[in-house]
This record gives C-alpha cells, structure tokens and sequence, in this order.
C-alpha cells in the first residue's frame, strides 16, 4: 500500500527559483527509501518540504491517501510525518529520559513508551540521566531517532544518519529503521551520503540530481550495477563533490 506519495511536487527558498521540480515518487508502506544525490542536489530541501518547514509551490504530498497542507509543519506532524533532521534537534541541556518524554508528552496517546525505545536502543539505557548535549554523536542520533519513534511515524524522515558517527554506530543503528519498517509499518527515507552503506539497508533508491529525480530502481539492483548510480551522480561531478562512490 503507498503510503507517501509526492505528485508533481516544486519547492525551495525562492518562488521564482524553485530547487525541486516536478518530483514524483511513492513511499510504501513498510519500505525504507534511501535518496541519494550529490551536494546541493536538494535533499534536504526536500525534506523540508515534506515536512512542512519550507513552501511548496506547486504538486501535492499524500500520506495514506490524506492530503497534507503545503507549508504547514502541523499539518505534516498530525498526518503523522517526523523527520530527523541533520542537526538532530534534540534539547541538550534536558537529559535522554526528558527528550523522550517531552516527545511522548507532545504527542498524546498514540505514542508508544519510553521503554519501547530503551528496546531499540539499550545504549540509551545507562544514559537517560545525562544531559542530551554531553551524549556521543552516536547517542544523541539514536536519541533523536528515538524521539522520533515514540511518535510511531507513518512516514519517517532521516536526514545525514551517519554524519559525524563511526561505521560500526552506524551499524548499530540501521537494523533498527529496517525493524521499525517491518513492525509498524513505517515508510522511511533515509538520506545517507554513504551511498553503499544506504544500498545495503535500503528497499529502493532514488537519486535526485540538480532537483530532478534521475534514476530511481531497486537498493539490490543498483548494489549490482554501481555504474548506473556512478553515472546519475557523474554530470554532477562526484569526484568534486567529496562523497563517497558507490560502492565505497
Ligand atoms: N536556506 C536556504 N536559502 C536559500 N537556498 C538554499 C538554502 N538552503 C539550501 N539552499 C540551496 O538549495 C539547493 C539544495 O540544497 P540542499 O541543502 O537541499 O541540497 P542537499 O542535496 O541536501 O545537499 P547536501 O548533501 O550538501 O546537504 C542548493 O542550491 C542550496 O544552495
């Protein structure tokens, strides 16, 4: 069933100088969706979008069917849309335990309990008196994430998961919105500059390029053709752009 659908979706910082345009692309449920893309392509902006934070000007978001108002992060969060963004936002000087329950509070009755998150995350567990802002990287994105799970997202959103994180947190990390895919059924997108990394976790993948979707095919497919992820990314120049090759 699609979960997420984006239909003929433009947006950006300026009216007349959209980042994105026309994208169209279905998330379902229960599927995790690396995007993937050089710098500048317009990942995050489109994150942004999906999450309200920044205006669309033209196309439409459905989740399960709904319609979500452009612009409008309330509108995006009642329909039942959380993104992770790079920065984590988390509140640091409150301790893990706060965090997670400021996100139980703020949500109501359809979150699910600290405790549950304690069970993806154990390494939380002897953290939950420390302020926030004292944790590891890898701490404050499994905080972050678990914030995000307590509000039992349909539609997940995960920018730079591994940014600034060792791979084997990282490994820690990712079974996790695979197992959170498969339980609750959450569609997630994960934007990951690790390109093999995000293939090796991913359902499919998408690859926007200069606001366009480019290609777009399954994660296991294009783990057997790297070329065809290589070229997406080659008019951009993915030597210049420092990310990682496919395969890397
Ligand atoms: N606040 C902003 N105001 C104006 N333009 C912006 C703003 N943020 C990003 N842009 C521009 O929007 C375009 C898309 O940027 P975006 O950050 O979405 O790309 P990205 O694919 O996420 O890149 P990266 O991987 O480097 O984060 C870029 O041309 C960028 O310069």
């Amino acid at each position: 069933m699609t979960r997420l659908e984006i239909s003929g979706l433009s947006t950006g910082y300026f009216r007349q100088r959209p980042c994105l345009r026309d994208v169209n692309l279905n998330v379902d449920q229960g599927e995790l969706l690396c995007l993937l893309g050089p710098n500048g392509a317009g990942k995050t902006t489109l994150l942004l979008a999906l999450a309200g934070l920044i205006p669309t000007f033209g196309g439409t978001v459905r989740i399960d069917g709904h319609q979500v108002r452009s612009g409008h992060p309330r509108s995006s969060v009642s329909s039942g849309l959380v993104l992770v963004p790079d920065d984590r936002a988390l509140f640091r000087r409150l301790s893990t335990e706060q965090n997670l329950r400021l996100a139980v509070r703020e949500r109501g009755s359809r979150t699910v309990g600290v405790e549950q998150v304690l069970e993806y995350f154990p390494a939380l567990r002897k953290r939950l008196k420390i302020d926030a802002g004292r944790l590891s990287g890898g701490e404050q994105q499994m905080l972050a994430i678990g914030r995000a799970i307590v509000q039992r997202p349909k539609v997940l959103l995960i920018d730079e998961l591994s940014m600034g994180l060792a791979p084997v947190i990282v490994e820690e990390i990712l079974p996790v919105l695979r197992r959170l895919a498969e339980t609750d059924g959450t569609a997630v997108i994960l934007v990951e500059q690790h390109v093999h990394v995000a293939l090796r976790v991913a359902d499919r993948a998408a690859v926007l390029v200069h606001g366009e979707l480019v290609l777009e095919d399954s994660a296991r497919t294009l783990l057997d053709h790297p070329d065809r992820v290589e070229r997406a990314y080659l008019g951009q120049g993915l030597a210049a752009s420092g990310r990682s090759a496919p395969g890397g």
